[in-house]
């Protein structure tokens, strides 16, 4: 397999403080890296690493591009980031926002082409948003923004797509629905998946890796099941977790101060 992201010895500083720190990582295209850790960890921080967002010091390849020195339109041939806390662009339709998606690809002054449209029409179908595809986008709940934001992510057809919590504001159904799409174009188009999810469960049924963080440093790069265990999870989320084995991958489960 080829490898798609190459992190070595990264670190990230914020108003002079590690954010990141020696972070060593590879992914392969066609597969999907879950990162997870506390709050604060630094889980946005190193997607915002890969997408060219934030500066960082280390060795960083996306795609053979080095995201410090890349301009922002090539990077986002190549990688698309679905961000935690999206901003809306005032006045723009649903629509408008999914076929924003399109402009790396777009010359300068080119026009919207009938593939430019027909990709934009089929996320809209894909992701339940036909209905609202006249609608302000700033008049969306957060759970649809969310679809809207994965559509636009998705219609820069990147090899890595970097998801910040995206299934954060979804109901249970919209959840499985949005991550089987993105596992269908991780399977259909070797699509590399790095995505930052709270929901250890979730995370570790679609992912083929798990990278925990803690204070801005790897913990553990290991399989889903090698991360997913209740000492380990017990030590860096500081919570009481039971992980009960399942067919579909281990279910990680709060517990009451009772039990
Ligand atoms: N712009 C900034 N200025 C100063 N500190 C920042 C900035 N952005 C992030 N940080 C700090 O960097 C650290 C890592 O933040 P980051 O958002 O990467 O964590 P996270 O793991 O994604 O957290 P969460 O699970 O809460 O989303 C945090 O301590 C945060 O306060």
């Amino acid at each position: 397999m080829s490898t798609v992201v190459e992190v070595r010895a990264v670190s990230v500083s914020r108003s002079g403080r590690r954010v990141l720190q020696d972070v060593d990582l590879d992914l392969a295209a066609g597969e999907w890296l879950a990162v997870v850790g506390p709050n604060g960890a630094g889980k946005t921080s190193l997607l915002h690493a890969l997408a060219g967002l934030v500066r960082a010091g280390g060795r960083l390849r996306v795609a053979g591009l080095d995201p410090g020195s890349t301009s922002r339109r090539r990077m986002s041939r190549v990688v698309a980031l679905m961000p935690q806390q999206p901003v809306v662009p005032e006045g723009f339709s649903v629509r408008e926002l999914v076929a924003l998606g399109r402009t790396p690809h777009r010359s300068r002054w080119g026009s919207e082409t009938a593939r430019d449209r027909d990709l934009v029409e089929h996320l809209l179908v894909r992701l339940h948003l036909t209905d609202l595809a006249g609608r302000p986008a700033a008049t969306l709940s957060g759970g649809e923004l969310q679809r809207v934001v994965l559509g636009r992510a998705l219609a820069q057809e990147p090899r890595v797509l970097l998801l910040d919590e995206p299934t954060s504001a979804l109901d249970l159904g919209h959840q499985q629905d949005v991550l089987d799409l993105v596992a269908g174009l991780q399977r259909e188009q070797d699509l590399a998946v790095v995505a930052a999810m709270h929901d250890l469960t979730l995370a570790g049924h679609y992912a083929d890796r798990m990278v925990l963080l803690e204070q801005g440093r790897v913990v553990v790069d290991a399989r889903p099941g090698e991360v997913l265990a209740e000492p380990l999870l017990r030590g860096v989320y500081d919570a009481r977790v039971e992980v009960v084995p399942r067919p579909s991958g281990p279910a990680v489960i709060p517990v009451g101060s009772g039990a």
